[in-house]
């Protein structure tokens, strides 16, 4: 099966999906990216929670809820021993207040994924959390990450695939797979390599492949000319041998033809920006970009 088939996607052409990363953190508005998404049409969105689900985490929430009562208390005009009384009556809040916040937190959570959604109307929709030692901007725990992934996927809202990264602790990661094969979600398995094209990249593809994932990727930093040309042959090795769908990306400037080769060798799906300053990973170019290169092959 096609990643395109499994994706249910429909197919206007004989190029990779096209995914665009959504990065906007909790001060930014959708309306600019929603208005380049409609007019550039991609195939997909990669909704990057990482880029803003860390300001709803249980600490910021409590500071937040804190600040306020404070702020109440600064406004009254009470005596220093009832402010003392009040002051530890917030400390006992925070009680309360964790006691709660599992259902809070599916709440926000789901108020936070209606947004996407509803900004972004009807672009299919991969979830992904990263975090920085994935290399991307999430400071959650590896357990806090994983109920968010799992309360996100049960929340009811229709996502095309999951993105869960390979080094992440395999009772967690089986965890999230199983919460996305019980409402039929894909399971994109990845792994990321910011430095380096590691030498074992072929093996490292048919590793993950024996895991209980949909579809495989592997995104890896190229430091020249060959290093891009050993992960497109390694790409095209491998990519018939497995029994899931393919992507294969060589991050950085010398990894730029990958993403837009790639797909000859196997790759089925490429990652682009609508615009050259929101690039998710080193080495992405742009929706316009990637079809001016296609124009010329
Ligand atoms: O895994 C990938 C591929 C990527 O790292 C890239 O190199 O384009 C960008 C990420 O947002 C995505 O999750």
């Amino acid at each position: 099966m096609t990643l395109r088939e499994l994706l249910q996607l429909p197919s206007t052409n004989n190029k990779p999906i096209i995914t665009v990363p959504l990065t906007l953190g909790p001060a930014e508005k959708f309306g600019p990216f929603t208005q380049k998404l409609q007019q550039q049409n991609p195939d997909m969105v990669e909704w990057r929670a990482d880029y803003i689900a860390d300001s709803f985490s249980q600490a910021v929430m409590w500071q937040q809820v804190k600040l306020g009562a404070q702020n109440e208390l600064a406004q009254k005009d009470v005596s220093v021993m009832t402010e003392a009384k009040m002051l530890a009556e917030i400390d006992n809040a925070k009680q309360e207040f964790e006691a709660n916040w599992p259902v809070m937190n599916q709440q926000i959570i789901k108020e936070l994924i209606g947004t996407v959604f509803d900004s972004i109307g009807e672009f299919p929709v991969i979830l992904t959390y990263r975090t920085t030692a994935q290399g991307g901007q999430g400071e959650m725990s590896a357990v806090e990450y994983a109920t968010f992934v799992v309360t996100a996927l049960y929340s009811g809202y229709p996502f095309a695939a999951v993105d869960i990264e390979y080094s992440l602790d395999e009772l967690l990661r089986q965890k999230i797979i199983d919460a996305a094969h019980k409402v039929g979600i894909p399971v994109i398995l990845s792994y990321h390599d910011f430095n380096i094209t590691p030498k074992n990249s072929a093996a490292i593809i048919l590793d993950m492949a024996k895991q209980s994932a949909d579809i495989i990727k592997l995104a890896v930093m190229s430091q020249s000319e060959k290093d891009t040309q050993y992960l497109l042959d390694v790409t095209k090795s491998v990519a018939a041998s497995i029994s899931q769908p393919l992507i294969t990306m060589s991050m950085g400037d010398f990894g730029k033809r990958s993403r837009i080769e790639g797909y000859h060798y196997g790759s089925e799906m490429t990652f682009a920006v609508l615009d050259g300053t929101r690039l998710s990973a080193p080495g992405q170019l742009t929706v316009i970009d990637l079809a001016r290169a296609w124009q010329q092959e």
